[in-house]
């Protein structure tokens, strides 16, 4: 079996696979992935791949360490089943890499739009070659009620959940609408200008947020939670034998 980490800003997500299977999945804090042993005891662990876009401290390196696994750390040098043109591959988000690596997969022939929306939301394009272009990064749903609060002198922290208006009536209600319908326009408005140009497009949409879009965007887009994990998991197939 492999077991695949994908440790977030926010958090960090555990899966176990049997080939292409996801046989399991865990949330976990991404400081001290606390299920990691457990996990593997419970489970006939053959390797590991982990993808972190955050530092880890000494202690939870050496539990991997203890683990005794063959463990693939993806970097800049890790082989991929895609062409990658950011032209700062050592500069670029493991995660944002493993979730074209996931869409790909699944639609090989087709030009893909992949949005990711965590602690930030990113957007990447893969064409139909299987050539990844690069892709833009925005803050996350969270961020921005956090930076609406911590760069002003009156807004309040808000919660993501609570009564929602088309237009704000309150100052709460100002906020969520704001914050939502700015993610959610931001998104369609990168569907309908790439679809512009490539007529042909397929939307992923992942990560831990979720949004409502209305129908016309909504039908052309594939929610997939877990396409992280899954580009992870290709990405330790297509490795293996190499580590
Ligand atoms: N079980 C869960 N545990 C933690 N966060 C969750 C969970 N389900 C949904 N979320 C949401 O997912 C967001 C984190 O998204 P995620 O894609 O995991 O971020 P990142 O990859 O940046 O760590 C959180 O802000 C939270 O709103
Ligand atoms: C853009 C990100 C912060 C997104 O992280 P996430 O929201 O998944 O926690 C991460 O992919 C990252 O640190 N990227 C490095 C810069 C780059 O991709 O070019
Ligand atoms: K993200």
């Amino acid at each position: 079996m492999n077991l695949v980490i994908d440790i977030g800003n926010t958090a960090a997500k555990i899966a176990l696979f049997e080939g292409s299977v996801m046989v399991e999945v865990v949330y976990a804090s991404n400081r001290s992935l606390e299920c990691l042993e457990s996990l593997c005891s419970k489970y006939q662990v053959e390797q590991a791949i982990v993808a972190t876009v955050i530092d880890l401290d000494g202690e939870l390196l050496s539990r991997f360490g203890a683990l005794r696994l063959p463990i693939l750390w993806l970097n800049s040098q890790t082989p991929l089943p895609i062409v990658n043109l950011y032209e700062t591959p050592e500069t670029l988000g493991y995660d944002r890499i493993a979730a074209v690596v996931g869409a790909h997969e699944q639609f090989p022939d087709k030009n893909v739009l992949v949005i990711d929306a965590g602690t930030c939301i990113t957007y990447e394009f893969i064409d139909s070659n299987g050539q990844y272009h690069g892709g833009n990064i925005s803050p996350g749903l969270q961020m921005r009620f956090k930076a609406l609060h911590q760069f002003t002198g009156r807004l309040p922290l808000l919660e993501s959940d609570g009564r929602k208006l088309p237009l704000g009536r309150d100052t709460e209600t100002a906020i969520r609408a704001g914050v939502h319908k700015g993610i959610e326009y931001e998104i369609a408005g990168y569907i309908t200008e790439m679809k512009h140009k490539y007529s042909e497009l397929l939307v992923f949409l992942t990560g831990g947020d979720e949004f409502s879009f209305d129908t016309s965007v909504k039908s052309i887009i594939f929610a997939d939670r877990f396409l992280v994990l899954k580009g992870l998991n290709r990405i330790l197939n297509y490795n293996n034998g190499r580590i």
